[in-house]
C-alpha cells in the first residue's frame, strides 16, 4: 500500500485561504495592511528566486511587501542600519533578512539578526523569539518551516499526542524549533544529528519522522517504520533543474502512513506561514 501524500501545495492553499480572510478582518477592524519588508544581500540565485516567491505570494494573500536588495560588499553596520530603518517604520511589522549573508558577513549573522526587533522577526531567529517557544510563551514568532510541519500534520489530523517524533538534525531553523513544537503537543521527542548511534533504529521507531538533514535521500525506507508519517524538510539541487530532498522517496513512499514530496512539500508551507507571521506581527504590534 502507498503512503498518502501530504501535498504542500494543498495545505498552502489552504493556509493562505486563512490568511488572506485575516489581513481583510485586520483592514475592516483596524484599517492596517501588514507589511513585510525582505532584505537580500547579493546575488545568491536561489534566494533571488525565494524572494520573489516571497514577494509574489504577499501579492495573492493582500500583504504589503517590499524588497531591499544590498550589495554584495554591504557591511554589517550598514545592514544593521537599514534593519533600524525597517524597525521603525509603522507600516512594516515583518522584517525578514534573507540567508545565506555574503561570507563577508556571515560571522556576523547572529549581531544581524538579533538587531531585528523581537516584534517583528517574522522568522523567528531572534533569541527574545527562540526563548518563548521554549518556555511556551504563545505571543513569539515561530519559525516558518517548523510552524509550517506541525499545521499540517493537525490539519492532516496525523496524532501527535503521545507519538514518537524523531527529528533528524540539529539545526537552530528547523530541528530545534520543530522539537519544541511537538513537545509542546506532547510528542516524545528525540532529536538525532551526525554523531547519533543507532539512527537506523531510533528513526524506525518513529511514529514521525523529520528529516532537515540536508543530504540527498538520507533517509532510506529501511528507516522508516511501517505506517509513519514522514516530513521532508530537505531541499537539495542534485541538477540544474532537479531538487530532491533528505528521504528517498520513491522507497520510502511504499512504507510510510503519509509523506511529504519535495519539491512541492514543506517548502510551499514555509512561504504561507511566513504569511502568518506577519499578520501575527502586525496583531501583535496593534497590541503594544
Ligand atoms: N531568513 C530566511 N528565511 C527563510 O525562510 C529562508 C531563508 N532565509 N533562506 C533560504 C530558506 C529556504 N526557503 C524556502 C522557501 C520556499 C521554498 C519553496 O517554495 N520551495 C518549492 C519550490 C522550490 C523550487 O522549485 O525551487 C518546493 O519545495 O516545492 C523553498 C525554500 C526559505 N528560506
Amino acid at each position: 500500500m502507498s503512503a498518502q501524500i501530504l501535498s504542500g501545495k494543498i495545505f498552502a492553499s489552504e493556509f493562505k485561504e486563512e490568511a488572506k480572510k485575516q489581513v481583510l478582518a485586520l483592514k475592516e477592524q483596524y484599517n492596517i495592511t501588514p507589511g513585510l519588508a525582505v532584505i537580500i544581500v547579493g546575488e545568491n540565485p536561489a534566494s533571488k528566486v525565494y524572494v520573489n516567491n516571497k514577494h509574489r505570494t504577499c501579492e495573492e494573500v493582500g500583504i504589503y511587501s517590499e524588497v531591499i536588495s544590498m550589495p554584495a560588499d554591504t557591511t554589517k553596520e550598514q545592514l544593521i542600519a537599514k534593519i533600524d530603518e525597517l524597525n521603525y517604520r509603522q507600516e512594516i511589522h515583518g522584517i525578514l533578512v534573507q540567508l545565506p549573508l555574503p561570507e563577508a558577513i556571515t560571522k556576523e549573522e547572529a549581531d544581524i539578526l538579533n538587531a531585528i526587533c523581537p516584534l517583528k522577526d517574522v522568522d523567528g531567529f531572534h533569541p527574545v523569539n527562540v526563548g518563548k517557544l521554549m518556555i511556551g510563551q504563545d505571543d513569539g514568532m515561530i519559525p516558518c518551516t517548523p510552524y509550517g510541519c506541525l499545521k499540517m500534520l493537525q490539519s492532516a489530523k496525523i496524532n501527535i499526542d503521545g507519538a514518537h517524533a524523531v527529528i533528524v538534525g540539529r539545526s537552530n531553523i528547523v530541528g530545534k524549533p520543530m522539537g519544541q513544537l511537538l513537545l509542546a503537543q506532547n510528542a516524545t521527542v528525540t532529536i538525532c544529528h551526525s554523531h547519533t548511534h543507532n539512527l537506523k533504529e531510533i528513526c524506525r521507531s518513529a511514529d514521525i519522522l523529520v528529516a532537515a538533514v540536508g543530504r540527498p535521500h538520507f533517509i532510506t525506507a529501511d528507516m522508516i517504520k511501517p505506517g509513519a508519517t514522514v516530513i521532508d524538510v530537505g531541499i537539495n539541487r542534485i541538477a540544474p533543474k532537479k531538487l530532491v530532498g533528505d528521504v528517498d522517496f520513491d522507497n520510502a513512499v511504499e512504507v510510510a502512513g503519509a509523506i511529504t514530496p519535495v519539491p512541492g512539500g514543506v517548502g510551499l508551507l514555509t512561504i504561507a506561514m511566513l504569511m502568518q507571521n506577519t499578520i501575527n506581527a502586525a496583531k501583535l504590534q496593534l497590541a503594544k
